[in-house]
């Protein structure tokens, strides 16, 4: 069976997005994470005026050429007051940081390099260059600039940046909204008491997690039990939820119970792809149900959340308009820790421990054990180790790539 591979199927899924999400005024507040939706430009120039960067003296350089040089101090400016009037030769004015500079003013000396006289005058004992500690208009941006591009995930350093550009709101991208539908007759929810046969769902709680760290809200649509009518029931509930993705959990392979395809298809389902050269998440399902995007992810735990990383969070990413949406998750450089065999069709991502190692690359080593319901392995995994379809066997020392699970969890 050929089995597509990884990179068109991401390519699949992307090309099956109409566009980015509507836009929405967020206060700056709540804008921590979220997408801005369009370039923004600065409503002002910062800082708007010379400014000092000290606590001093403004001076005219010329005035201080020969030290020590005495000058009468004529007044003060203050963050906020500044100083209205200009300064004449051989006069200061005494300044402190943020201040407005006074006109003529060409230099700050700073207070340790002074003393001031009983008589209103000041000893300056140092000769500063002309513009020393001056912050001059524009220093940090102009108005008008462009300053945050959009698509752009907003961090704190970008919402500083937004409020000093005098911006109270901004434009971002509605949260992407994925419908997640657990499905499986042997689910039970956390806390409950497992009934003979059964296991606690803890995929709906990972994919969740993930979702929310891609810019999305994860909307939880309960658990379907594994009958065609029950699985339409809370497919029809999910979808009266208006997400804009819709994701199964399980159900996804070839077995008599992995009704959701079937079902699915019942309803319209235009499948795009089904099944996939990766591992862990071979059975990944992708389509069409009425203009949502569905991705059927596999149920073992870690196929899920695989496929999640490597699937939906770009999905998300571009619906929220990101350009670097198309490049997936990001790639690392680092040193293989163990010899691994030659691989199979499928390109593996393997549960490993990564160790920084000083002045080079990081050591990773992947666990023994890769069976894809082991989420023990996960917790402990901080990366997952990539190697291509058919990679031929590696020797500890080489160079690899893997996925950094800090990036995405
Ligand atoms: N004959 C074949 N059998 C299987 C194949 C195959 O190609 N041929 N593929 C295997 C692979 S690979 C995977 S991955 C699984 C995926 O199976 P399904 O997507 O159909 O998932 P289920 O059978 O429903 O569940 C698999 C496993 O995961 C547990 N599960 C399901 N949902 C949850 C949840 N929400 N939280 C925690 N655990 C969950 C479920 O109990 C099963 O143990 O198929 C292989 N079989
Ligand atoms: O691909 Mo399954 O996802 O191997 O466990």
């Amino acid at each position: 069976m050929a089995l597509l591979p990884v990179a068109d199927a991401l390519a699949q899924v992307l090309a099956s997005i109409d566009g980015p999400v509507p836009e929405e005024m967020v206060p700056l507040a709540a804008c921590h994470g979220r997408s801005l939706a369009r370039d923004l430009a600065a409503r002002r120039t910062q800082p708007p005026f010379a400014v000092s960067a000290m606590d001093g003296y403004a001076v005219r350089a010329a005035d201080c050429a020969t030290i020590p040089a005495t000058l009468t101090v004529i007044g003060e400016s203050a963050a906020g007051r500044g100083y209205r009037g200009d300064i004449g030769p051989g006069e200061a004015v005494r300044i402190f940081t943020g201040a407005p500079l006074p006109t003529s003013a060409d230099a700050i000396v700073i207070q340790e390099d002074t003393q001031a006289l009983d008589d209103g005058r000041v000893e300056i004992r140092e000769a500063p260059p002309v513009g020393h500690y001056v912050r001059p208009a524009g220093l940090d941006f102009a108005q008008g600039a462009i300053l945050l591009e959009a698509g752009r995930a907003l961090d704190a350093g970008d919402i500083a940046l937004a409020a000093a550009m005098n911006h109270a709101s901004l434009p971002v991208r509605r949260k992407p909204r994925v419908a997640i539908i657990a499905t499986g007759d042997e689910l039970v929810l956390p806390g409950e008491e497992p009934g003979p046969d059964q296991i606690v769902a803890s995929n709906i709680y990972a994919l969740a997690a993930i979702i929310t760290r891609a810019g999305g809200e994860a909307i939880d649509c309960g658990i379907a039990r594994d009958t065609r009518a029950d699985v339409l029931r809370v497919v029809d509930a999910a979808r009266a939820s208006e997400p804009d993705i819709l994701i199964t959990l399980g159900g996804a392979s070839v077995g008599a119970h992995d009704l959701v395809q079937e079902t699915l298809s019942g309803i319209g389902l235009e499948l795009g792809f089904w099944r996939i050269a990766m591992r862990p998440g071979k059975p990944l399902m992708h389509g069409k149900l009425g203009g949502l995007l569905f991705l059927g992810l596999p149920g073992n735990p870690v196929s899920a959340m695989v496929c999640a990383i490597l699937f939906l969070a770009p999905a998300i990413r571009a619906l929220l308009g990101d350009p670097l949406a198309p490049q997936g998750a990001p790639r690392h450089p680092a040193i293989l820790g163990i010899d691994l065999k030659a691989n199979d069709k499928r390109e593996d991502y393997m549960r490993a421990k990564l160790t920084p190692r000083p002045g080079g690359l990081p050591l990773v080593e992947p666990f023994a054990r890769q069976d894809s319901s082991m989420l023990g392995h996960l917790a402990r995994a901080n990366a997952l180790l990539i190697r291509a379809p058919f990679a031929p066997e590696a020797k500890a020392g080489e160079p690899v790539e893997y996925l950094r699970l800090a990036d995405i969890f």
